[in-house]
Parts: structure tokens; C-alpha cells; sequence
């Protein structure tokens, strides 16, 4: 938690105003954050100076890994994060490849799960990566990547969230995870969770243990019309210590997470937290 209050500190004491031309507002700017979490000891980093809605942001993670392209799809797990992505940028409602009401097009997950081969066919990226990783094998290519520039035109917003490698160190699994941009009250709040369940479920769905995450952020930024909320009411709070995130034992395979696990399948333990805090999102 001290290290996410540490980065929004670093953007409000040394950051840059940068223009956005997609949202129209100004960014306070800062490049390079680094984030560790210690997913061994399950040091959950849920944010605490205001009360984080986890359970959308796993949700939001379940989607990706089942590759959904539907923003419907991610509001029956329980996310309803990509609606505004899908249904009120005017330049996507405009594009001729969107298929309709709630299609976020070729984005995450569905390059994650169906990349597209110039010869015909597609990779499934994820399966070739659990199914190594359950026979012990690290390719030192373990990646999992949603960063297609061949089809950005068919998609609704490019990956934020972009890559994920894993590495196996005997029966040790570690993350480390690239993100190009990150809206640091909103986004990030999510993206932490994601980091940290996303090692924690590979992990145990190709029987080995939970190491570390890193986490690698390119651009992190706070929009102009956060500022306020950030500086003058969630940084004047103090953090409480991490809680817990519990994973049903019961999921144990990709076809678990693509069939039959829900939220309820999660739980944090321990969360105290401060009051919520609503931020102004950018489409
Ligand atoms: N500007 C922007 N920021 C983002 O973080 C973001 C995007 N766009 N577009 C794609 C996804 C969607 N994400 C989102 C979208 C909404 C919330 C949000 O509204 N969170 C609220 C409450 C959510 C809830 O009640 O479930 C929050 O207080 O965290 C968070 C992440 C992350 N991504
Ligand atoms: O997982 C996510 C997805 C999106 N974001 C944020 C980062 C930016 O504020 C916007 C995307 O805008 P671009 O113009 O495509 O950079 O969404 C995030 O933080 N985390």
C-alpha cells in the first residue's frame, strides 16, 4: 500500500501536465513505477485509504482470461468496467468492425486466447503458457501478450495492461507484468489486484507456488478532474496493513476458470478500510 501512496505522491510533488487528445483533459504525468507484491506471503495490495471494490476488478481479470470481447459478458461476472469503453466513445460507435451494442472488438483477452495467424487459425496463447508451466517447464517465452498494433483498429482501446511473463524457478512462480499507461486512482487500484490474483490463481492451477509480482508501469497519471479527491482527501488518510485474498482450493485446471468459477469463488479477509471515494472516469 505505501508504495501506491509513494507513486501518487511522486506524480503531485514532480509530475508533468500532458495534454490527452483521446479524453480531452489534462494528465498529471510521471514515467516509470515499479510494483512489487508478495504474493507468497499473501500480502494482498488492496488499497485502504478508500474501500477498493475488488471483486470487479477480478472479475474484470476472469474475463480477460476467458477472453471475452462483450462488455455484457463482463457485467454477468460482475464488472461493469468496460461498458463506457464499448458504448460511449464516439470514435468506436463509429467504427465499422464494432458488432454492435456492448462488442468491445479485438482487445485483451481475445488476443490473449484467439490471436489471429496470418496463415489461418489462431494461438491460444494461455493454454500453451498453464500447460507448460503444469509439466515444470519454463521456455524463458512464457508470455501471455494482449499488445496486437496488426488489429488496435478493431478493438474499442488498446491493452493498458499489455503483457504478462511468467517464470518458473524450480516450483516458484514469479510475474512480471508491463503496463503502457495507467489512470493511478482508478486503473491502478484494479491492475494491483489483477497482478497479484492472476499469479496467485496460475500458480495454483499448474501446481506450484506463488513467488513474487512485479509489476512495471510505463506512463502513470492522474486526470485533472482527480486531483483534488487524490491530494486534499485520500493522501491526508492513513493506510491500514494489507489483508488477505482467499481463492477456493476447488479450482485446479484453465477449464475450472472458463466454466465454472464466480466471484464467490474469492474472498479478502481482514480489509479495513477508509471511506469510499468516487473519482470522475475518463472515456
Ligand atoms: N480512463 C480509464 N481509466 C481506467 O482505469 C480504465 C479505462 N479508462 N478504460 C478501460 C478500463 C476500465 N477500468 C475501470 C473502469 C471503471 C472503474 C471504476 O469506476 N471503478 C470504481 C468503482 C467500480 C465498481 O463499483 O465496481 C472505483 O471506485 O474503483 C475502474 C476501472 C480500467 N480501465
Ligand atoms: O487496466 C487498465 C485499463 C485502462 N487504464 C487507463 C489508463 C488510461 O487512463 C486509459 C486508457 O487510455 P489510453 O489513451 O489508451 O492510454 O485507461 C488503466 O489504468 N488500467
Amino acid at each position: 500500500m505505501q508504495q501506491y501512496l509513494d507513486l501518487c505522491e511522486h506524480i503531485i510533488n514532480d509530475g508533468t501536465w500532458i495534454e490527452n487528445e483521446r479524453t480531452g483533459k489534462r494528465c498529471l504525468t510521471v514515467i516509470n513505477a515499479d510494483l512489487v507484491y508478495d504474493v507468497k506471503n499473501n500480502q494482498f495490495p488492496l488499497i485502504t485509504t478508500r474501500k477498493s471494490f475488488w471483486k470487479a476488478a477480478i472479475a474484470e481479470l476472469l474475463g480477460y482470461i476467458r477472453g471475452y470481447d462483450n462488455a455484457a459478458d463482463f457485467r454477468v461476472l460482475g464488472a461493469k468496467t468496460w461498458d463506457a469503453n464499448a458504448n460511449d466513445n464516439s470514435q468506436w460507435l463509429n467504427n465499422p468492425h464494432r458488432k454492435g451494442t456492448d462488442d468491445m472488438g479485438r482487445v485483451y483477452g481475445v488476443q490473449g486466447r484467439a490471436w489471429s495467424k496470418p496463415d489461418g487459425g489462431c494461438i491460444d496463447q494461455l493454454a500453451k503458457i498453464i500447460d507448460n508451466l503444469t509439466k515444470g517447464v519454463d521456455d524463458r517465452g512464457e508470455i501471455l501478450s494482449f499488445y496486437n498494433p496488426g488489429e488496435f483498429h478493431m478493438g474499442c482501446l488498446r491493452p493498458c495492461m499489455h503483457t504478462h511473463n511468467f517464470s518458473l524457478l524450480g516450483d516458484t512462480l514469479y510475474l512480471t507484468s508491463f503496463q503502457r499507461s495507467c489512470d493511478v486512482p482508478l486503473g491502478l487500484n484494479f491492475n494491483q489486484v489483477q497482478v497479484f490474483t492472476l499469479l496467485a490463481l496460475v500458480a495454483q492451477i499448474t501446481g506450484n507456488k506463488a513467488g513474487v509480482a512485479y509489476h512495471k508501469i510505463v506512463n502513470a497519471h492522474i486526470y485533472e478532474d482527480q486531483l483534488p479527491q487524490m491530494r486534499d482527501i485520500q493522501l491526508k488518510r492513513q493506510p491500514f496493513t494489507s489483508p488477505q485474498l482467499a481463492i477456493n482450493p476447488d479450482i485446479k485446471s484453465l477449464h475450472d476458470l472458463e466454466t465454472w468459477v464466480t466471484l464467490d469463488d474469492f474472498d479478502v479477509t481482514s480489509y479495513e478500510h477508509h471511506d469510499a471515494i468516487k473519482y470522475p472516469f475518463s472515456v
